[in-house]
C-alpha cells in the first residue's frame, strides 16, 4: 500500500470528503464509527463522556449512535460549537476544575463510556510529543476511573512510543479487555493507535502512582537532551549553564568516526562529541580503516570532523551527507531500505469493512466513467469543430461533412432515406423543423451490409445521455413556464418565430412543403425501393404539386383571398405583375406586425421575415413618393361642409389606426436604429446588409435545445447604441410606469359611467318635473334643487359595529351570529381602556 502524503492535498483524501458529505465536522468521525462498529459500545450507553472533543466529530457520532436521551458530554481547551443533544464546555482536562464542572454535569450518575481522542499541540521534538501524548491519555484515564461505570468502555488514542507499553500495563490493571487497533481511517503515517478497554473493574482503592505519569513513564521523567536542536541551530548558544552530565567528568569527547557511520542517531553523535577521529587502535579497526581509504572522505571531511564544536548547519549537512554515501557503500541500510520496511510496517492495517470498500469502488468506477465520457465528447466535439473549419476554408462542402465515415449511403448520410416511417417526427422533418428521429422511432436497416452501430457502446451511451439531458431540459422548461409568465411569452414568441420560419420553407405549398425535399426524394429513387410510398412525408407524390393560380403560389392566393380583396378583382391575370407592389401596400394584419416588433426587439438580428418586411416597407416609401408627386387639386367650386369635414377627419383617424404597422421600440438597440435612419445616416439597404454577419449564419444543427438557447443569449451581435437613444427608451419605460395599473383605470371608468347614469337619471327627473304643469315655476325650480342637492350629498356609510370578542365569540372566526353589515372584533379590554382614555382626555379639558 502507497504511503499517504501527510501535507497539501494528501490530507484531503475520501474520509474528510465523506466526513463533509456526511456533515461532521472532522473526519475524525469515521474513526469513532469503525471503534464502534468492532467493539459496539456506544449502542450500549446511556451516559458517555468525551475528553478533548473540539470540533466535536466524536460527540456528533456518539448522538446518532446512543439511544434516544442519552446524555453526552464533550470538553476540550479549544470551543466546541453546539451540538444537539450534547451538553459542552471548554476546560483543560489535566485540571481540577475540569473534574468539578464533569461532576456538576454528571450530578450522580456514572458514564457508560468515556472516549479521549486528545492530541496535544504537537511540533516539539517527537520524543517529547509522544511523551505528551501519553501523559494526556494517563490524565484521561484518571478521570475515567473517577466517573466510569463498573463494567463501563474507556477509549484512548496513544501513540506508539516507547511509553506505550508502560501506557498498556496501566491499562490492563484498571480493565478486563484492553485491545489496540488502528482503525482504517488513521492515517497510516501516524503513530497513532486506539486502546479500547471494556469492563472496568471499578477497584475500590486505588494507588496513587498507578496514574501518576512521573512513576508511570519514570526514565522519560527527565526528557532526553535536544541534540536537533544543537546540530541544526548549532549558532544559537545555550545560555543556562547546567554544568556537568552527571557521571560524565570531561569536557572534550571524541569517538571513531566509524561509530559515527555505524549508529542509527548520527544526530545524538553530532551534538554530543567534539571530535570523530580517524585514528586506528593498535589491534586495528577494519571499518575505521576503510572509511580512511575511501574517496569519499575528502579533507574537507576530515577537518570537519576534527571539531564539531565549531561547525554550523552547512558543515553538519555535509557530514550527514557523507555518512550516507559511506553506508551505501558498506552496504548499511539506508533511508530507501528504510522506506520499505515501513512500508510494509504500514501495510498492516486492518482491512477496510465492506461498506467502505463497496463505496469506494463505486467512486472509482463512476469518476472512470464521467471521464471517458468527457473524453468522448471532447473528441466528438474537436471532429465536429474540425469539419466547421474545413467549411469555413472552403475545403468540403456541408454534404461532405460524416462522408469520409460513412459513406454517401451509410448510415446518417445526409440525403438517406432508409427508416423513413410515418412518424410525426419524420412529417416535422419535411416540414423544416430539423427533429432528431429517436431510435425507437427508426425502422431497422434491412438492406444496408453495414452493422449496426448498437454495439458501440459509448455510442449508445452518448445518445443515451443525450436523450436524457434533452428530457430534463424539456422537463425544466415546463416547469418554468409553469411558474414563470415571462418566460412562458418568450416561448410562445419563439414558437411563433419557428411557424413564421416553417412559413418560409412552406413558400410555394402548405401542402407539398418543401420542393427541395420532393425533388430529392424523387431523385433518390433507388433509395426508396422498397419503402412503401403511402403516408410517407417525405416522398411527395407529383399529383399533389403546388397548383399555380395566375401565376400565384398557394400560400399568395391564401392571402389574397381575405375579404379585404373581395372587390378588388387582383387575382385577374392582367394585375399580378402589380402583386409586389400591391402586397406592399397591402394592410398588415396586426398580430403579424406585433410579432415582427417583439422579434426585432428582442433579437436585434434581422431575419428573413424582417428582411423581407424591410423591403416592402421600401417599395411601400418609394410609392409614397411616386404618389406624394402627383398633387391632388381641388376644383375651384369645390366647397368642404362641417359635417363632410369631420367624417374626413374621423375616417384618416381610423385609416390612421388600422394601417401602418404598430412598431412599439423597446430597446435602445431599435431606437438608435430608428434614429439613425429616420437622420438618414442609414439607409435600409445597410440595415439589410448588416443582416448578413457571422451571427445570422451559424450551423445550428444537430445540436440540442439546451445548448442552443443557453449559447442565444450570448451569441448576439452587440450594437452601439446612442445617449439619446437610451434617454428617449427611459423616458418611454417612465411613461408607461406612470401610468395607472389596468384595475385602477377600470375602477375609474366604472366610477365615471355610475356618475354618467346618475346624470342621466337626474335629468330625466328634471325633465319630468320641468313638464309637470300642476307646479308653479318657483316649486319646479325647488324640487330641482332639491334633486340636485340629494344627489350631491355623499352616501353615508352605514357605521361600522364594533363587537365585543368575548363570551360566545371569544376567539370567534368570521362573522358573529346576528351581526349584518361591516364590523370589528374588539378586546374587551381594549375598549374599556379607550373608553378610558377618552374619559381622562376629555378630563384635561
Ligand atoms: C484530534 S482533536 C480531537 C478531535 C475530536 N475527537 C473530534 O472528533 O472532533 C484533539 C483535541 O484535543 C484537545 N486537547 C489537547 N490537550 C487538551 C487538554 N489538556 N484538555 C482538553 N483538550 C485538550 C485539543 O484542543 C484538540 O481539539
Amino acid at each position: 500500500m502507497a504511503i499517504q502524503k501527510k501535507h497539501g492535498k494528501g490530507r484531503l483524501d475520501k474520509w474528510y470528503k465523506l466526513a463533509k458529505e456526511k456533515g461532521y465536522r472532522a473526519r475524525a468521525a469515521f474513526k469513532l464509527i469503525q471503534l464502534n462498529k468492532k467493539y459496539g459500545f456506544l449502542e450500549k450507553s446511556k451516559v458517555c463522556l468525551d475528553l478533548c472533543a473540539a470540533p466535536g466529530s466524536w460527540c456528533q457520532v456518539a448522538a446518532e449512535t446512543m439511544p434516544k436521551d442519552s446524555l453526552i458530554i464533550g470538553v476540550d481547551l479549544s470551543p466546541i460549537k453546539p451540538i444537539p443533544k450534547v451538553i459542552t464546555f471548554q476546560s483543560d482536562i489535566t485540571t481540577e476544575k475540569c473534574r468539578a464542572t464533569i461532576r456538576g454535569h454528571l450530578k450522580t450518575w456514572k458514564a457508560d463510556c468515556v472516549l479521549h481522542d486528545g492530541a496535544p499541540n504537537v511540533g516539539t521534538a517527537w520524543v517529547q510529543d509522544s511523551f505528551n501524548q501519553a501523559e494526556l491519555a494517563l490524565h484521561s484515564l484518571k478521570l475515567a476511573t473517577e466517573f466510569l461505570v463498573e463494567g463501563g468502555t474507556f477509549v484512548t488514542k496513544v501513540f506508539r512510543s516507547k511509553d506505550y507499553n508502560s501506557l498498556l500495563w496501566v491499562l490492563k490493571q484498571l480493565f478486563t479487555k484492553v485491545e489496540a487497533t488502528k482503525p482504517p481511517s488513521s492515517r497510516n503515517v501516524s503513530a497513532e493507535i486506539f486502546v479500547v478497554c471494556r469492563g472496568f473493574k471499578a477497584p475500590k482503592k486505588l494507588d496513587p502512582r498507578l496514574l501518576d505519569p512521573r512513576s508511570v513513564f519514570e526514565d522519560l521523567a527527565d526528557p532526553t537532551p535536544n541534540n536537533e536542536a544543537k546540530v541544526y541551530n548549532p549558532e544559537i548558544k545555550k545560555r543556562k549553564r547546567d554544568g556537568y552530565e552527571e557521571g560524565d567528568w570531561t569536557q572534550f569527547k571524541e569517538i571513531p568516526a566509524s561509530e559515527f557511520i555505524q549508529t542509527t542517531d548520527p544526530i545524538a553523535i553530532l551534538g554530543q562529541y567534539n571530535k570523530l577521529s580517524f585514528d586506528q587502535s593498535k589491534n586495528g579497526d577494519v571499518a575505521l580503516a576503510a572509511l580512511d581509504k575511501l574517496p569519499e572522505t575528502t579533507d574537507e571531511i576530515r577537518v570537519c570532523c576534527s571539531d564539531l564544536k565549531v561547525l554550523g548547519r552547512k558543515e553538519f549537512k555535509l557530514l550527514l551527507k557523507w555518512r550516507l554515501k559511506i553506508r551505501e557503500i558498506l552496504g548499511f541500510p539506508t533511508k530507501k531500505t528504510a522506506k520499505a520496511a515501513l512500508a510494509e510496517e504500514v501495510a498492516e492495517v486492518e482491512p477496510m469493512d465492506e461498506e467502505m470498500r463497496i463505496q469506494e469502488e463505486l467512486q472509482k468506477i463512476s469518476e472512470k466513467e464521467s471521464s471517458k465520457k468527457k473524453r468522448e465528447r471532447r473528441h466528438a466535439n474537436e471532429a465536429k469543430q474540425k469539419e466547421i473549419l474545413r467549411m469555413q476554408m472552403n475545403m468540403t462542402a456541408p454534404m461532405d461533412i460524416g462522408m469520409e465515415q460513412e459513406g454517401p449511403k451509410g448510415e446518417g448520410a445526409m440525403f438517406r432515406l432508409k427508416g423513413v416511417d410515418q412518424t410525426d417526427a419524420l412529417r416535422r422533418i419535411a416540414k423544416g423543423k430539423m427533429v432528431v428521429i429517436p431510435e425507437s422511432e427508426k425502422k431497422p436497416d434491412f438492406d444496408s451490409g453495414i452493422g449496426s452501430e448498437s454495439d458501440d457502446e459509448s455510442d449508445e451511451d452518448g445518445d443515451r445521455l443525450e436523450r436524457e439531458l434533452d428530457g430534463l431540459y424539456e422537463q425544466y422548461r415546463e416547469r418554468k413556464s409553469d411558474a414563470d409568465a415571462k418566460y412562458r411569452a418568450k416561448k410562445a414568441r419563439k414558437q411563433h418565430d419557428d411557424e413564421e420560419w416553417e412559413g418560409v420553407s412552406a413558400d410555394e405549398n402548405a401542402n407539398s412543403d418543401s420542393d427541395a425535399l420532393e425533388e430529392e426524394s424523387s431523385d433518390d429513387d433507388s433509395d426508396m425501393e422498397d419503402v412503401d410510398d403511402a403516408g410517407k412525408p417525405l416522398l411527395t407524390d407529383l399529383d399533389n404539386a403546388p397548383v399555380i393560380d395566375n401565376g400565384l403560389s398557394k400560400r399568395a392566393r391564401g392571402f389574397f383571398n381575405q375579404d379585404i380583396f373581395k372587390d378588388l378583382g387582383v387575382l385577374d391575370g392582367e394585375e399580378s405583375e402589380d402583386e409586389d407592389e400591391e402586397m406592399a401596400d397591402a394592410p398588415e394584419p396586426e398580430a403579424e406586425v406585433e410579432a415582427e416588433a417583439a422579434e426585432e426587439s428582442d433579437d436585434d438580428i434581422p431575419s428573413i421575415e424582417q428582411q423581407k418586411k424591410m423591403r416592402k416597407e421600401h417599395a411601400a416609401a418609394k410609392k409614397k413618393e411616386k404618389d406624394a408627386r402627383i398633387e391632388i387639386v381641388k376644383k375651384k367650386g369645390d366647397v368642404v361642409d362641417e359635417d363632410e369635414e369631420s367624417d374626413w377627419e374621423e375616417t384618416e383617424k381610423k385609416k390612421k389606426k388600422d394601417s401602418g404597422p404598430n412598431i412599439d421600440i423597446v430597446t435602445a438597440e431599435a431606437m438608435t436604429l430608428a434614429h439613425q435612419l429616420a437622420r438618414g445616416e442609414k439607409t435600409v439597404h445597410d440595415v439589410i446588409d448588416e443582416g448578413y454577419n457571422k451571427y445570422a449564419l451559424k450551423d445550428r444543427d444537430g445540436l440540442p435545445d439546451w445548448f442552443l438557447d443557453d449559447e442565444g443569449r450570448h451569441d448576439k451581435p452587440h450594437k452601439p447604441i446612442t445617449k439619446e437613444a437610451a434617454d428617449a427608451i427611459k423616458e418611454k419605460l417612465r411613461a408607461y410606469n406612470a401610468r395607472p395599473i389596468k384595475k385602477v383605470a377600470e375602477a375609474r371608468a366604472r366610477k365615471k359611467f355610475k356618475q354618467a347614469q346618475r346624470l342621466e337619471k337626474l335629468k330625466k327627473k328634471a325633465d319630468l318635473l320641468a313638464g309637470d304643469e300642476g307646479l308653479s315655476e318657483k316649486e319646479k325650480a325647488s324640487s330641482i334643487a332639491k334633486l340636485i342637492s340629494a344627489a350631491s350629498k355623499k352616501k353615508r356609510k352605514a357605521p361600522v359595529k364594533v363587537v365585543k370578542a368575548a363570551g360566545a365569540n371569544r376567539a370567534l372566526q368570521g362573522r358573529p351570529r346576528g351581526v349584518k353589515g361591516r364590523y370589528k372584533m374588539v378586546d374587551p379590554r381594549m375598549k374599556k381602556e379607550m373608553r378610558a382614555l377618552k374619559r381622562v382626555a376629555k378630563k384635561k379639558k
